[in-house]
């Protein structure tokens, strides 16, 4: 097949990661006989730089014409001013917001050649499978009013946690088809004995359970979860939740895998190209210096190739290569390897 992938490589070891999975989806063109084309386009801090803003209305246009999105990481240092009105993150929310993409799916694995690599007990990490569906393009990033002023002489800030009925029915429900070939449970995270939004998301789920009766449906407060994600994270199977609440609760499962540049995500919308992005951030303490793990972003290559271009043969080659440089330690310094970025990727080339 032909396709087309724009890449959005952003700031920090965001190209250094998304050129490895270049490498990896030119190795699945090769032996399936694609021909992929891409193009790449700036997001975040180099953005900013370069154009002032971090992702132009022309940049946007193209991964909106595009099959799918390949993203790494956008953010830094350099951009971190609070004072500053145009951020990196803004390129971010951005694309996700133009390309329509609500429903953010993060699995998470451990590896059983991983167990040492995690701070939780081996004995908990066993049989753990799950994957977070975060809700993406609502919720307390996007609700208004938001921003700052000034009231009463004091400087004011707001935020709005928002949620319309269907914006929570569209992403519960592909948690449920997604359970319904799985292990048949979702877990709702919320905060409903305090928040609205979370009475809401709590009503609409049961309501839309109604249609999946072979689907268990378990509520949970958020601040349980976050302790039951460490205590029994083989209790969970999909677990479906709000913006913030999946970013965070995601970057704790990922120490169940062994390091945050393990996990991979896709973002899906009803239609159009998909987004797809490791979890992590431009990670500024390592970037330059060839350590990143690009894992995270390879296996987010192989879930644009399974969700947008509809190639689960080669989807699963690739992810069969990542769990064969795991099995075998072909890893970065943050799993305990000796391998540089670029050498993990040599390693599955190597075996593919
Ligand atoms: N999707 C995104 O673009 C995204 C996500 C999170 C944070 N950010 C931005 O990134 C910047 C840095 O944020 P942060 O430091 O809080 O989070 P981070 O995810 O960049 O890094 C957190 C820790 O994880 C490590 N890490 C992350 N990815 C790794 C990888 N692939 N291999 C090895 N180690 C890895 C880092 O070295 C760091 O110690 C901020 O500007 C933030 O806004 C962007
Ligand atoms: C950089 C930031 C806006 C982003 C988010 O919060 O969605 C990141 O933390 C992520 O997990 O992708
Ligand atoms: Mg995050």
């Amino acid at each position: 097949m032909q396709a087309y992938i724009a890449l959005t490589p952003g700031d920090g070891i965001g190209p250094e990661v998304v050129a490895q999975a270049q490498r990896m989806l030119d190795a699945v063109a090769a032996r399936y006989g694609h021909t992929f084309r891409y193009t790449t386009h700036l997001i975040g801090g180099c953005s900013i730089d370069q154009h002032g803003t971090a992702l132009t209305d022309e940049a946007l246009a193209a991964c909106q014409s595009a099959d799918a999105v390949l993203l790494g990481a956008v953010g830094g240092p350099k951009w971190d001013d609070p004072n500053a009105a145009v951020r990196p993150e803004q390129g971010l929310l951005k694309l996700r917001k133009g390309l329509g993409v609500f429903a953010n799916l993060r699995p998470v694995k451990v590896h059983h050649a991983l167990l040492d690599a995690s701070p939780i007990k081996p004995e908990v990490l066993k049989n753990v499978d799950m994957v977070v569906v975060r809700e993406l393009t609502g919720g307390l990033y996007f609700g208004s009013p938001k921003g700052e002023d000034v009231v009463n002489g004091q400087a004011h800030a707001v935020d709005t946690m928002e949620y319309t009925e269907s914006e929570v029915e569209r992403v519960v429900r592909l948690a449920f088809q997604m359970a319904q070939n799985r292990k048949k449970k979702v877990t709702s995270v919320d905060k409903a004995n305090v928040l609205a939004t979370s009475r809401l998301w709590r009503r609409v789920t049961n309501r839309v359970a109604a249609d999946y009766p072979d689907v268990t449906l378990e509520h949970m407060l958020v601040d349980t979860a976050s302790m039951k994600l460490i205590a029994s994270p083989a209790s969970f199977d999909v677990m479906v939740t709000e913006n913030t609440f999946g970013d965070i609760l995601t970057d704790e499962a990922s120490l169940l895998a062994g390091s945050m540049g393990l996990l991979p995500s896709a973002s899906l919308g009803e239609s159009g190209p998909g987004l797809y992005e490791p979890i992590h951030g431009s990670a500024p303490d390592i970037a330059g210096k060839g350590t990143a793990n690009p894992i995270g972003t390879i296996l987010s290559a192989a879930l644009l190739l399974r969700y947008s271009l509809k190639l689960e043969v080669e989807a699963a080659a690739l992810e069969n290569a990542v769990e064969k440089a795991i099995h075998a330690r072909a890893c970065t310094p943050d799993l305990g390897g000796k391998l540089s970025t670029s050498q993990v990727a040599d390693y599955m080339l190597e075996q593919f």
